[in-house]
């Protein structure tokens, strides 16, 4: 106990902003902190008098144990998340699906890293998600190693619902709850402590419209939507809500959504993203790719500028053929003059 960093470092003023309910546990134990904000709760603690202590009927020992047992408790009950401060995150070679060793001995990726993943239909890129996912430690068929800055992963990224280690955007997204747009939103808003709900929730809506086709609004069912529809306000939602330090992508183009703007949500600036992908711009947007064979990561290959060159010839072709898709849609006649 003695060394907490809630007892001994943050001031009872920086307890109460960022954990507000601790104000409540002020309160019930009569603990008149009123005066000691710029204070630890230790200091606080130690400057009660023998007659105080038995005024309040106060345990010492207990009351800072207690303290941190209740911020500990309503942070699991609120699922709020730890800052989850991950600088680099690293693959330790395994085997492919024949036994044979990787290509690579040990892939080291940074904060705001973009990582495609290519290779044949069927040749392992799920499951090197999967892999990250889990944390997998020469536990599965690829017997990989995961390292979470450059050591073995806290337990709690395995077990813990409330501190999820990644993002998982993943082929399937199957919504099974009775709850409109809004109403899931709200929750989920709550459940992250964010102060202005109502804000949060019309920017993830915003932002969702603006990678789906067909426009909904806060009034939908959740169990309306169509595949497109849940894949963007998922996109939106983890791009805006979501602490998750990683973030994993299944293929993304198959979500019938604009995948370029979805990945510029995504992307920001302190997160590592891995996204599988059969698409060239995807691809090559990365700062890396990884490539997949029979099971086994066979190469990392670093974008180079003349494919960043291609990139854009390829950003531009991509152009024409989402404008293409568009007025096919709408059912326009496309013309030969494009
Ligand atoms: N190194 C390995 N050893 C044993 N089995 C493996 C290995 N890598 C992948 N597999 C298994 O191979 C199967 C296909 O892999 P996976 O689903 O990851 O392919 P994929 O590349 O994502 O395919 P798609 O492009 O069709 O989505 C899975 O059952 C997976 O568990």
């Amino acid at each position: 106990m003695k060394n907490n960093d809630l007892i001994n470092k943050l001031t009872i003023s920086e307890l109460s902003n960022k954990y507000p309910f601790a104000e409540n546990f002020f309160t019930e134990n009569h603990l008149p902190v009123e005066t000691f904000q710029d204070k630890t709760f230790h200091e606080f603690i130690v400057t009660f008098s023998e007659d105080k202590i038995e005024d309040f009927a106060l345990d010492v020992e207990k009351i800072e144990e207690s303290l941190v047992d209740y911020i500990e408790q309503m942070k699991l009950f609120l699922g709020m998340e730890e800052e989850n401060s991950i600088d680099m995150l690293t693959i330790v070679a395994g085997q492919d699906k024949s036994g044979n060793k990787e290509g690579f001995e040990r892939l080291d990726i940074h904060k705001s890293e973009i990582i495609s993943i290519v290779g044949p239909t069927g040749s392992g890129k799920s499951r090197l998600l999967a892999d990250i996912e889990w944390t997998a430690q020469k536990d599965t068929p690829t017997q990989r190693q995961i390292l979470i800055n450059s050591e073995l992963p806290d337990k709690k990224w395995r077990y813990s619902s409330n501190n999820k280690l990644v993002a998982q955007l993943s082929q399937n997204m199957n919504f099974v709850m009775d709850l409109s747009v809004k109403e899931f939103l709200e929750l989920h808003a709550q459940s992250r402590m964010i102060e202005d709900i109502d804000e949060t929730v019309e920017k993830i809506i915003t932002a969702a419209n603006n990678l789906a086709g067909e426009q909904f609004d806060l009034t939908t069912a959740i169990t309306a939507l169509s595949g497109g529809q849940s894949r963007a306000l998922m996109i939106a939602d983890t791009a805006i809500l979501s602490s998750s330090p990683i973030v994993l992508i299944d293929e993304i183009e198959n979500a019938g959504i604009d995948r370029k703007k979805a990945l510029e949500l995504l992307v920001s600036s302190d997160k590592i993203v891995l996204m599988a992908t059969h698409d060239p711009t995807l691809a090559l947007i990365a700062d890396k790719r990884i490539i997949i064979k029979n099971g086994g990561i066979s190469k990392i290959i670093t974008t180079s500028p003349e494919e960043k060159k291609i990139l854009k010839k390829l950003d531009e072709m991509d152009d024409i053929i989402q404008k293409m898709r568009s007025d096919l849609r709408k059912g326009e006649i496309l013309k030969s003059d494009f």
